[in-house]
């Protein structure tokens, strides 16, 4: 007892440092799989011992504090993390807690999208109009950036045809070749260099000088949405299509699965595809289509039910 009380107050200082290098610094200390093992030890000691769990678990956290200087933006609608999946059983167990959870026995279909290793942004949308853009932050309250994404060509100032009020999510992102071009640049310039695409777009994004942002090359996906005044449609698939008719880029690995095994069979095809994409993934999201099983299945604290981040294994140091 002793001996875990104090390794979950050791886990909880190393995992609250590795938050703050990584979402409040953009520069992280440590790499996304030692990170994923803090986490998933500190989820084991406390499913061990559960009356030890602490107030600051980093297991009821999502984000990390928000940096000095941005206004701030509270979602309607909280930007959730998701829970991981690293081995092929995790994907049945999946199918089997929403099964045992909804008492469903039918066919479940899913869609596998690829994971974009980048930050997640929240657009508001309202008359059409592009009003409002905010980092995710703690999953309540995240960073106003929205002069900074008005400088993202993938992001439309305007929509035709949306609804009245449109919150669209997705990930915000630098390509292979953009990075090492800025890296080039920065280095001429004497400027500092970045560790990787995901820490380039988060430290692009997160300028407090838009001027900055428009001079780096940011990229956007769009897979889901936050506060809606008319739904977009009644399945996953239908609602990103509907997203990629309004003018926003979906991603084209996207399918829609039926079972575990399809999901798997999907998420090697896609792990086959990584290498030669031109930007950073780390992993496949499955989430039930059927957007009246979501809203049943709903959130827990921190994560949604209807959905699971399927993990690739680490690749080597980034090398690319
Ligand atoms: N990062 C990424 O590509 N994501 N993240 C989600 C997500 C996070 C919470 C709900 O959905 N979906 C996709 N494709």
């Amino acid at each position: 007892e002793a001996q875990a009380r104090a390794e979950l107050a050791r886990l909880a200082a190393e995992i609250g440092r590795a938050n703050e290098a990584y979402h409040t610094l953009d520069a992280p200390e440590i790499s996304d799989a030692d990170y994923d093992a803090l986490k998933q030890r500190n989820a084991a000691i406390e499913a061990r011992f559960p009356d030890l769990k602490r107030a600051d678990s980093p297991s009821t956290q999502v984000g990390a504090a928000l940096a000095e200087g941005f206004g701030k933006i509270r979602h309607e609608v909280r930007m959730l993390s998701l829970e991981n999946a690293f081995a092929a059983e995790d994907v049945a167990d999946f199918e089997a807690r929403i099964r045992s959870y909804l008492g469903f026995e039918g066919p479940l279909l899913y869609t596998a999208e690829p994971k974009i290793d980048g930050l997640s942004l929240s657009l508001r949308y309202e008359g059409g109009v592009l009003m409002q853009a905010a980092t995710r932050g703690d999953g309540e309250m995240g960073e106003n950036v929205t002069e900074n994404a008005r400088t993202i060509a993938d992001i439309p100032a305007t929509l035709s045809n949306a609804p009245e009020v449109l919150e669209v999510r997705g990930e915000v992102y630098m390509s292979h070749a953009d990075f090492a071009a800025l890296n080039a640049r920065q280095q001429a310039a004497g400027e500092k260099t970045f560790a990787n695409p995901r820490n380039a777009a988060a430290g692009s994004l997160r300028q407090l000088d838009p001027q900055i942002t428009a001079a780096r090359p940011l990229r956007f996906f769009a897979y889901s949405w936050g506060a809606l005044s008319a739904p977009l449609a009644e399945t996953q698939i239908e609602a990103i299509a509907c997203l990629h008719r309004l003018g926003f880029q979906t991603n084209p690995l996207t399918r829609l699965c039926q079972g575990p095994e399809a999901l798997l069979a999907q998420y090697r095809a896609i792990e086959a595809q990584r290498a030669t994409l031109g930007y950073d993934i780390d992993g496949v999201v499955y989430k039930v289509n059927d957007l009246a099983l979501q809203r049943r299945l709903g959130f827990r604290s921190t994560t949604p039910r209807w959905a699971i981040a399927h993990k690739f294994p680490a690749e080597l140091a980034w090398t690319r």
